[in-house]
């Protein structure tokens, strides 16, 4: 059973190329669910109010898709529980958690690791990181268009992203659950261009091919 988690920051390309993935590998693909998520729009409105109700959503549901994928043979989900604590973290650090939110969502993630472990498989295959500028990534969440997204409908956005990928930098490197494998979000535009779709894909397939994973 081959299990492959992405990873990256809001907008990098995690689902699209989740998707990708599944396809040409014949796998299933698993996604956060997001639209449906009913605290999401509440956070954005109030980070101070929501950040704590947002993390335990999150997790809760992480923790689903994490079962649900592990039931199933090869497949794909499309950002890891590892960056969970990264967002929370980073919220906490911007005081919008206090320190028994912190406490708590810190014990509950230990206690769900644990359970993890316990699981058919306790770490991914495969780490697959989408590396994006700030740029870049508002780019793409100006295209996707979720209006609570929008540095255009709140300006305090355009810090709470370039904090984001200040986060990142260190996770990605001090992440060692699994294997890893970074891509260049800014040079391949694996959604518009097929050139650039097929490098990428060729770039994981050599990566697991390398593992002996196919
Ligand atoms: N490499 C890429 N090149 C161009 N557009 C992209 C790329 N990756 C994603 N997009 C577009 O950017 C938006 C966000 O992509 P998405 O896959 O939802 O990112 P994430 O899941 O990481 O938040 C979507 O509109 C998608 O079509
Ligand atoms: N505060 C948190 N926000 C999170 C977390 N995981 C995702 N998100 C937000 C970021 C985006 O607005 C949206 C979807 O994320 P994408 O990266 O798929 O665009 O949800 C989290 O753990 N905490």
């Amino acid at each position: 059973m081959t299990v492959l988690v992405l990873s990256g920051a809001i907008g990098a390309g995690k689902s699209s190329l989740t998707g990708l993935i599944a396809k040409r590998l014949g796998t299933e693909a698993f996604y956060e669910s997001v639209d449906d998520n009913p605290v999401l729009p509440l956070f954005y409105e109030d980070p101070n109010k929501y950040a704590f109700l947002l993390q335990i959503y999150f997790l809760n549901t992480r923790f689903h898709s994490i079962k649900r994928a592990l039931a199933a043979d090869n497949n794909v989900l499309d950002r890891s529980i590892y960056e969970d604590a990264l967002f929370f973290q980073m919220n906490a650090d911007m005081g919008r958690a206090n320190q028994t939110e912190v406490k708590i969502y810190k014990d509950l993630l230990a206690n769900m690791m644990e359970e993890i472990k316990g699981m058919p498989k306790k770490n991914p295959d495969l780490l697959i990181h989408i590396d994006v500028s700030y740029e870049t990534m508002l780019k793409r969440i100006t295209k996707r268009g979720r209006s609570y997204e929008q540095v255009t409908t709140d300006p305090s956005l355009v810090k709470y992203y370039h904090t984001l990928l200040d986060y990142y930098e260190p996770w990605y490197e001090n992440y060692n659950y699994s294997p890893k494998i970074r891509i260049d979000g800014d040079k391949y535009d694996f959604v518009e261009n097929e050139q650039d779709r097929v490098i990428v894909l060729d770039q994981i397939e050599a990566k697991l091919r390398e593992m002996g994973k196919i």
